[in-house]
Formats: structure tokens, C-alpha cells, sequence
């Protein structure tokens, strides 16, 4: 990241982040809508294996970056180069294989409401694979046990599920594929906070397990504290700041004083660990 986009420099990074691979490389990024420019030259880097929570105010970008970056948007300019392709300059082929390496959960989840859970999750198989149906049908109970759904959720309707069930049903579809980075969006919005951390608690195993990369746009701060490695800020068109809780804390602009400081965030972070009154340490709980 370049030092004019104000992002935390590298020496308060850790050391070994330097020679981590880069999983997801926007360069220079602009989007916009007519006269509505929403994405100024953004940068930003996610790192294989790690979990990246994406946060800004409400309409400043969060879903038209994803959009744009899973190509379902255009973009004026700029560079998207994701598992070290560059959509823009690839081959048919060579597009064809990198969807299949990402997999995407839609805020409210989008299953098709006129297929089961079951038909649901075989639906990228059957855009790219030619399997035949057993082994799709032992595929997708796998995928379901992968995300903590019972068995008979498989020939269940979407409309008979809660609406945790309907997000881990569609993180399955995502996984379908095996995918290396998992792009979620707004992951557990309409969970009840138990529920919610189970599902963040879901994403931590199958990231540790899988291996995993997660870009996670959010505004659940419980899950920003609880189970994101990084964090990055959207402001002004860009990045304004992206690193670790600490790098939050000490970053000034209002905006993202009020917060990762402000009475909500106070209250998910543990007090009883505040090293000193200016720097509140945060519960990794
Ligand atoms: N397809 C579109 N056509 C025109 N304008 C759009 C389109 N999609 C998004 N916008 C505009 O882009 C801006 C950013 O919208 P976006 O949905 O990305 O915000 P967000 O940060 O995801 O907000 P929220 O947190 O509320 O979901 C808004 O001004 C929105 O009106």
C-alpha cells in the first residue's frame, strides 16, 4: 500500500506480513454511477489465510467494491488481480477457472426459493463440473455437515429455514466448490447475537481448517473484534485505514474514532485488559 493512502505503515504491521502472499490486489480503483464517483483510487491487499473484516459508514462503497471486485460491476479504472490473475487481461479459460476458486454469501443469502437446500448448493457444481448426481448428492451433505446443518436440511425450501440456517445453507453453496478466497457479505446481520457468534465462531474453523481467505464486509463489531485478523476502513472513496484493532484505535478521524471507540464498541471491548486509558485493549473472547 502506497504511504499517500494513509493506511498504518509497515512497520507497525507484523514483521512476517511482508512476505505473506497477496491473495487480492486492487490497484487504483475507480467506480462510479454518472456523476456519483463512489471509488477514488482505492488500494488494498488481502493476505492468504487471513480473515479481513471490510467496515465503513452506510453508503460509502462497501458492496460496490465486492460488486465490482467479483466483476458485477465495471469500473472506470484501475487493477483487480485476485490468486495472481487479473480478470481483465485473462483468457476465457483462464476466467472460467478463477470463478471457480471463489465463492460468495450474499447478504440475506439469495438461495433460490424454488430449489432445496440440496439443489441450491449443487448449483455452481452443475455451471462448472460435470459430476454425476451421487456424487453431487454426497458433495452437498458434505458441504451441509461442513457448516452445521443437519442431514434433512437437504431437501428442505429455503422459506422452511430460520434465518441462520438459511446463511449457513448458503456458505455451503459458496464452499461448493472449494473455493481458496470466501467473499461474505454482511454474514450475520438478522442473527441474534448468539446465533451470530456461532456463525463467526463457523468462519474461524473453516478458515483454520480449510485454509481458507475471507473478505467479510461488516458492521458487527463482535465480529470485528472477535474473529477478523485484519480490518480495513472504507472513507472518502478509499481506504482510509486498514490493520490490526490497535492501528482503529490509533487512527485519527472521527469517523472511525466514534467507531471503534464509540459506547458500542466500548462495550464489547473488555475493560478489565485497558493497558492504559488512551489504548483500550480488546478481547479476543
Ligand atoms: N447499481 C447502482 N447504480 C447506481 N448507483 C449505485 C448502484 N449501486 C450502488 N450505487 C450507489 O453507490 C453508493 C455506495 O453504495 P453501496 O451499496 O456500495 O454502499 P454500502 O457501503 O454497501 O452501504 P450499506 O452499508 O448501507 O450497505 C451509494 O451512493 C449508492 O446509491
Amino acid at each position: 500500500m502506497e504511504e499517500t493512502q494513509n493506511t498504518v505503515s509497515e512497520k507497525s504491521q507484523p514483521k512476517s506480513q511482508k512476505d505473506r502472499q497477496v491473495v487480492l490486489s486492487v490497484r487504483d480503483l475507480t467506480v462510479g454511477f454518472g456523476n456519483n464517483l463512489v471509488l477514488d483510487n482505492l488500494n488494498l491487499d488481502i493476505y492468504r489465510g487471513e480473515i479481513l473484516g471490510f467496515v465503513g459508514a452506510s453508503g460509502t462503497g462497501k458492496s460496490v467494491l465486492m460488486r465490482t471486485v467479483l466483476r458485477l460491476l465495471p469500473q472506470r479504472s484501475g487493477t483487480i488481480e485476485i490468486l495472481g490473475v487479473d480478470y481483465d487481461k485473462a483468457d476465457e479459460d483462464q476466467r472460467i477457472a478463477l470463478d471457480q476458486r471463489l465463492g460468495v454469501l450474499f447478504q440475506h443469502g439469495a438461495l433460490f426459493s424454488a430449489l432445496t437446500v440440496k439443489e441450491n448448493i449443487q448449483l455452481p457444481m452443475r455451471e462448472y463440473l460435470h459430476l454425476p448426481q451421487s456424487l453431487m448428492d454426497e458433495i452437498a451433505y458434505v458441504k451441509l455437515e461442513m457448516v452445521g446443518l443437519p442431514a434433512d436440511a437437504a431437501d428442505k425450501y429455503p422459506s422452511e429455514l430460520s434465518g441462520g440456517m438459511i446463511k449457513r445453507a448458503a456458505l455451503a453453496r459458496a464452499l461448493a466448490l472449494d473455493p481458496d478466497l470466501v467473499f461474505l457479505d454482511e454474514p450475520t446481520s438478522g442473527l441474534d447475537p448468539i446465533g451470530a457468534a456461532d456463525f463467526d465462531a463457523l468462519i474461524a474453523k473453516l478458515r483454520d481448517t480449510l485454509g481458507l481467505t475471507v473478505y467479510m464486509v461488516t458492521h458487527d463489531l463482535d465480529s470485528l473484534f472477535s474473529v477478523c485478523d485484519r480490518i480495513a476502513v472504507l472513507g472518502q472513496k478509499r481506504v482510509l485505514v486498514e490493520g490490526t484493532l490497535e492501528d482503529m484505535f490509533a487512527f485519527d478521524d472521527p469517523w472511525v474514532q466514534s467507531y471503534f471507540r464509540g459506547k458500542r464498541a466500548r462495550s464489547v471491548v473488555r475493560h478489565d485488559d485497558v493497558h492504559d486509558k488512551d489504548q483500550p485493549a480488546v478481547s479476543k473472547d
